[in-house]
């Protein structure tokens, strides 16, 4: 496909997407009717459609429509690219541009619409950021970075950076973050490769990684994974040595491929459902990686930016604040509390964590952390309770 069809195909997407079709149906029905679409091309329409969604309001405003047609005028204006050799009306490319097209587009009027974000949630993502903001709003308009974590159950980092290398997957290690292994090239390859087939290395944001690296893990400790999903959190925990984790998630079938995971990366993980685990504790550490906005991960998700509303974070607050109690019973006395979100608002944040202590006047916080979205990971929170 050149790259005007390519164009085409991503706003014809975007416009199924507006409709209400969610991102990935769309995507994979799009690639399953465009049997002729390489993989290169499924990538570049992919990469079209996801940044558009990230910076859709921007985009929007300086094409003049937030139609797929206006989304990518607004891409190609805000790029410095030239429309006329895009919209050209050949077979498969969009149609010329009309004169109200032309003539439409507007620069960005506030913060809010530069940094792609609601008016509504604006004033309390700054807050909750401060001077990190700007940076985290900027960070979530970009693509985000691909991070592995090096299963130290079975191999060494440096280890697990040699076999990715064996398959031309280029990587540099974070900082400071031991586990996660930042993918410079090659991440269509990564789980096809070796390194993955074998359990040396899973896909996870390094943010994730250091929230399981500020637990204070010890041989012998039985922890609770509460809100699993798809185990990435539970693989993590279950990698350090002499540690026994169960896991258990409202949602059993999101836990579906935990098994098999486990048994590549070479760790025990034992899956409970909902109400054994009711019966199952009390364990030494539970871990509450809390259903949330996902705001700290919206580069990877950018659809969940738009459809959030104060109402449905209100919603998420509650269900925080309810599942964060369930935890706390099944927590040993001396036991540890941890409550993660991948978001950065406060609401879900410090502010649950303040409410929690309120409601539970036995408890306190011991530890508290965030992370703001940036190059060397998702927006995270973490807090450590204690009775
Ligand atoms: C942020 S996701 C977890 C991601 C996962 N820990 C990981 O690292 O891949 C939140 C999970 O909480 C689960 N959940 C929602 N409400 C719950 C509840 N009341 N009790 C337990 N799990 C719940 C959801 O089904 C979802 O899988």
């Amino acid at each position: 496909m050149i790259p005007a069809a390519r164009m085409q195909a991503a706003i014809e997407l975007l416009d199924e997407i507006s409709a209400g079709k969610p991102v990935e149906q769309a995507l994979t029905g799009w690639a399953r009717r465009s049997r002729f679409a390489g993989s290169g091309d499924r990538a570049a329409v992919r990469d079209h459609v996801f940044e558009a969604l990230r910076r859709k309001r921007s985009f929007a405003a300086i094409g003049g429509a937030a139609t797929g047609r206006g989304l990518m005028l607004g891409a190609l204006r805000q790029s410095g690219g030239d429309p006329s050799a895009v919209f050209t009306g050949a077979r498969h490319c969009p149609a010329p541009l009309s004169d109200a097209e032309q003539g439409g587009g507007r620069d960005l009027a506030s913060d809010a619409e530069r940094y792609d974000m609601p008016d509504w949630l604006w004033p309390e993502f700054s807050a909750s950021l401060g001077d990190e903001a700007v940076a985290s709003a900027a960070a979530l308009q970009r693509r985000a970075p691909v991070w592995l974590r090096a299963n130290l159950a079975r191999k060494t980092r440096e280890a697990a950076v040699r076999a990715l290398a064996d398959d031309n997957i280029k990587c540099d290690l974070h900082p400071s973050v031991s586990t996660a292994i930042r993918v410079l090239e090659g991440e269509r390859k990564i789980t096809a490769s070796t390194a993955f087939r074998d359990g040396l290395v899973e896909l996870q944001d390094a943010s994730s990684q250091a929230v399981i690296a500020a637990l204070p893990l010890q041989p012998g400790m039985r922890v609770l994974d509460y809100c699993a999903g798809g185990g990435g959190k539970s693989l993590a925990l279950a990698a350090t040595r002499g540690v026994q984790v169960c896991a258990s998630d409202i949602d059993p079938r999101r836990m579906r491929d935990l098994p098999d995971r486990a048994a590549r990366a070479g760790v025990i993980v034992e899956v409970l459902d909902p109400d054994a685990v009711a019966h199952a504790g009390p364990f030494d550490l539970v871990l509450v990686d809390a259903p949330c906005s996902g705001s700290g991960a919206w580069r990877r998700s950018p659809a969940a930016k738009w459809a959030l509303t104060q109402d449905r974070l209100d919603t998420l607050t509650g269900i925080q604040a309810d599942v964060l109690d369930r935890a706390a019973a099944l927590t040993s006395a001396g036991g540890l509390l941890a409550y993660a979100t991948c978001a950065v608002l406060s609401a879900e944040n410090t502010r649950q964590v303040q409410d929690f202590t309120a409601r539970h006047t036995t408890w306190r916080c011991a530890f508290e952390q965030s992370w703001p979205v940036s190059d060397l990971g998702d927006g995270f929170f973490t807090a450590h309770l204690t009775r």
